[in-house]
């Protein structure tokens, strides 16, 4: 609670002028009672005609005080929870931005939606009413009890002894419902997680009739949900008749003895009236005692979630004076590196020198650690054991931004915003001109295709848009990679939703017009890679071929067997693609 606070205290006028309104209802409140005391004892019991018509108008000028200031304090109160709400949203999305690859793979969309959005809403309702109204009834509890003393303190000790089992049941309140809400905002997480994975998957589940077994695993991870929150219902049903049972005690207590003290000329009528105004004032904050805490326990368990995330720090980051070229050479090299994802060892004892501009094709068989080599370069994951260097400098003196810039990536798993085809290609350089695009689409094989579309290149795609086949959205995420003009260009299996000529044109064309880059490329197809100037063959982490197309066709090696497997269809060889 503490640590909301300090982001409470950066909104601190706002604060304190609805704090100081607050205080304000409350000094005005308390002299409600105190004037009904007068009206009774000076005005009604002694007919004082005089005294009735002030009193009547200063209690409603406090009730016209107390709704201005209460509009202002709430208003302000508000503000305070929205801006609260605010700024840790945009904090937290900043900081899981900065976190490396690593933390994504294990963690869950769904669970991290469910942080940002659940639990910090509940932040928001806690700033916005939850704390000013427990603040507020402390005060108001306080004040009342002091002013009680003042007026009777036998009564005062009777009602406020049949208080204090009230407290400690809130308190036991508390505590229950805090275990409950931290498991019931996991399980929020998992049910977010599991629609959307099914809503994202919808295709697959379709495909394999799996609509059924899925809508039951939503439908128990749901009944899991509603029996958590049963069990909520079934603490607070077990404490809320039993807190409210003792309050209306104390009010009937305080009815007869009260009545006694009157009748034994110990206490004024006007006393016990305006007793029985200010006993509201402690009664209120004990009926919403277990309210309250229910509100501050969510808090509770959504600010330890929430700083779970903002606490931790990311693995890979920038080190103080970190090497920041704008452009690089392009020089890529590994010396010695071992890398691994958790315990097992990836890749082992790598060693390699790419002189910048060269065009290297990596092949191999599946998981062999082909995709590895090329996310150490951009320090998506970090070395284990050994050093890479770009233009000869590690890539961890490296800043992050610079290193990153000077880099371009198509992954294996094609994403594309729901926005327009133009937008898309842009977040590879907002800068661009339509120019520029034009010619990075060409070169990708995709103008043609975006240009027949009836809104060009303005088309939206995704979610809100047409759908696109695997292939047009491999090549409008070349197209996004290639706008950059970075001096390093990789393209993990990328193209191999095109097909063989499709990919050819487009190898070609960057050959032809992105010399420049030192490119890596990971492709299957002989015809894709026949062109490189070094090619890689991965086995099981390690290279165990290195040369051009000629060197490893000699080597009659990995390499030969698959283009032996390839090309013993004649026709393919005469189509002139390889
Ligand atoms: N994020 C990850 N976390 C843990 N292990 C991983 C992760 N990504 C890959 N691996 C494992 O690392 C090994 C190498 O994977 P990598 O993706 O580099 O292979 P690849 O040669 O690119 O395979 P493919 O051709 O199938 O893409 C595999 O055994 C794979 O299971």
């Amino acid at each position: 609670m503490l640590r909301i606070l300090k982001y409470v205290y950066r909104h601190k006028l706002s604060l304190f002028i609805g704090s100081l309104s607050m205080l304000l209802v409350i000094g005005v409140d308390h002299l409600i009672p105190y004037l009904q005391m007068v009206l009774v004892d000076d005005g009604i019991i002694k007919k004082d005609g005089s005294v009735i018509l002030p009193i009547i108008g200063g209690i409603l000028a406090i009730t016209l005080i107390k709704s201005v200031l209460g509009y202002v304090k709430e208003y302000l109160y508000d503000l305070v929870g929205a801006k609260v709400h605010e700024d840790i949203k945009n904090e937290m999305f900043q900081h899981i931005q900065s976190f490396e690859f690593k933390y994504f793979d294990s963690m869950n969309t769904g669970e991290l939606l469910s942080r940002i959005g659940e639990d910090v809403e509940n932040i928001w309702q806690t700033i916005g009413f939850g704390l000013r109204l427990f603040v507020e009834n402390i005060i108001y509890f306080v004040a009342s009890t002091i002013i009680l003393f003042i007026i009777d303190w036998r009564l005062a000790l009777i009602c406020l002894a049949i208080m204090i089992p009230i407290g400690y049941m809130g308190t036991r309140l508390n505590r229950l419902l805090n275990a409950g809400y931290g498991k019931i905002s996991d399980h929020t997480a998992e049910i977010n997680t599991t629609a959307q994975q099914n809503i994202a998957g919808v295709r697959l589940v379709k495909a394999f009739a799996r609509e059924k077994h899925e809508t039951l695993k939503f439908l128990k991870m749901n009944r899991g949900y509603y029996d958590l929150n049963m069990a909520q219902a079934k603490t607070m049903r077990k404490y809320f008749p039993s807190i409210e049972f003792l309050t209306n005690i104390a009010l009937v207590a305080m009815i007869i003895v009260g009545g006694y003290f009157v009748l034994q000329d110990t206490m004024t009528l006007g006393e016990l009236v305006a007793f029985s105004g200010y006993i509201w004032n402690l009664i209120w904050p004990m009926r919403m005692l277990g309210w309250l805490t229910d509100i501050l326990s969510k808090n509770q368990a959504s600010a330890k979630k929430i700083f779970e995330i903002l606490d931790r720090k990311t693995e890979i980051k920038n080190k103080p004076d970190a090497y920041t070229p704008s452009l690089v050479d392009g020089s890529v090299e590994y010396k010695n590196v071992s890398f691994k994802y958790n315990d097992e060892m990836v890749l082992k004892n790598i060693n390699l020198y790419i002189p910048s501009g060269s065009k290297v094709a990596i092949m191999g068989t599946t998981g062999a650690g082909k995709s590895s080599i090329l996310h150490l370069i951009g320090r998506s994951y970090d070395v284990a054991e050994g050093e890479l260097l770009v233009d000869g400098v590690n890539v961890k003196d490296f800043n992050l931004t610079s290193l990153r810039t000077n880099m371009s990536l198509v992954s294996q798993d094609t994403f594309l915003f729901s926005d327009t085809i133009e937008n898309n290609i842009k977040l590879g350089n907002p800068e661009a001109t339509m120019d520029e695009i034009r010619e990075a689409c060409r070169i990708a094989c995709c103008l043609d295709f975006i240009e027949e579309l009836e809104e060009g290149f303005s088309t939206e795609i995704g979610e809100r848009g047409i759908g696109l086949s695997g292939g047009q959205k491999q090549r409008i995420s070349i197209a996004r990679a290639l706008l950059r003009k970075a001096p390093i260009l990789v393209l993990d299996d990328a193209t191999s939703a095109l097909d063989m000529e499709t990919e050819y044109e487009l190898l070609h064309n960057l050959n032809k017009r992105f010399s420049h880059s030192t490119t890596f490329i990971i492709a299957h197809r002989i015809s894709a890679v026949k062109n490189a100037d070094i090619i890689l063959f991965v086995e099981n982490g390690e290279i165990v071929e290195k040369g051009n197309h000629k060197e490893l066709l000699a080597l009659k090696g990995k390499y030969y067997e698959v283009y032996e497997e390839q090309f013993k269809d004649f026709e393919t060889v005469e189509s002139g693609v390889v």
